[in-house]
């Protein structure tokens, strides 16, 4: 497999907590043989070595079949396992800054919230896509700011880059964020959350595909 950001897809954010029960490893292993193509190691804690050790691990698994790793916040540990790239927030290091460091083959993504001036300034610097949210509530991050879902449409109309949505999202809620224009879906708790991680994603993703043949 070839990855394609432009693509689009599911989109796995792994939790530090195990949510599933299994191993990180495991889960991450379940939603790549679900079909997600682009995985991000999000882990909050200071504990570099852990850190380190476990986005390794998760790399290996995404080169194994082609898949994208990104880290989120740290572009620092993603230029040292040689990660595919890092999602930065608006408190997080300037992109200009990544950029720089990571070089033009790396994929940066930027959260612009509920807000598309955010996201035209993101394109103008050079980020590869940009996510907007909380399309719902998010027991991961409950205080995310609320967006609305006619922003996809939107953003879609005026922006080049991939969009993706982001928070409270549920293969119920799936089908219409791809209809209103998302082309990733990133999601933490209903994918790794669950029992049945890799027949989970298939789902998600078979649910966009109609939509990808009329188009
Ligand atoms: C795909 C994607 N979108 C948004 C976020 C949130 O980033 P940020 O605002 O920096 O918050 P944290 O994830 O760092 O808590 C994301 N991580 N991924
Ligand atoms: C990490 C993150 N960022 C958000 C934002 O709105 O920027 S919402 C969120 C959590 C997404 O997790 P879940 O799929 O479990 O709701
Ligand atoms: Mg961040």
């Amino acid at each position: 497999m070839t990855f394609s950001l432009t693509q689009g897809g599911l989109y796995a954010i792994t939790d530090s907590r195990c949510l599933s029960g299994t191993s990180l490893e495991q889960e991450v292993e379940d939603a790549l043989q679900g079909g997600c193509t682009l995985i991000q190691y999000r882990d909050k804690s200071s504990d570099h070595a852990k850190r380190s050790q476990q986005a390794q691990a998760l790399l290996k698994l995404c080169h194994s079949v082609g898949a994208c790793l990104l880290i989120n916040d740290d572009w620092r540990l993603a230029a040292d396992i040689g990660a595919h790239g890092v999602h930065l927030g608006q408190q997080d290091e300037q992109l200009e800054i990544a950029r720089r460091e990571l070089g033009n083959q790396a994929i940066i993504g930027i959260t612009c919230h509920d807000q598309l001036s955010l996201a035209v300034e993101a394109q103008q610097q050079g980020a590869d896509y940009v996510a907007f949210g909380a399309f719902y509530p998010s027991s991961s991050k409950p205080n995310a700011r609320p967006a609305p879902l006619s922003l996809l449409n939107k953003a879609q109309q005026s922006l080049q880059l991939p969009v993706v949505a982001i928070g409270g999202i549920t293969l119920q809620r799936a089908p219409e964020l791809w209809q209103q224009g998302a082309d990733w879906l990133a999601v933490i708790n209903d994918i790794f959350a669950r029992q049945n991680i890799a027949e989970h994603c298939r789902s998600y993703l078979a649910c966009r595909q109609p939509l990808r043949d009329q188009r």
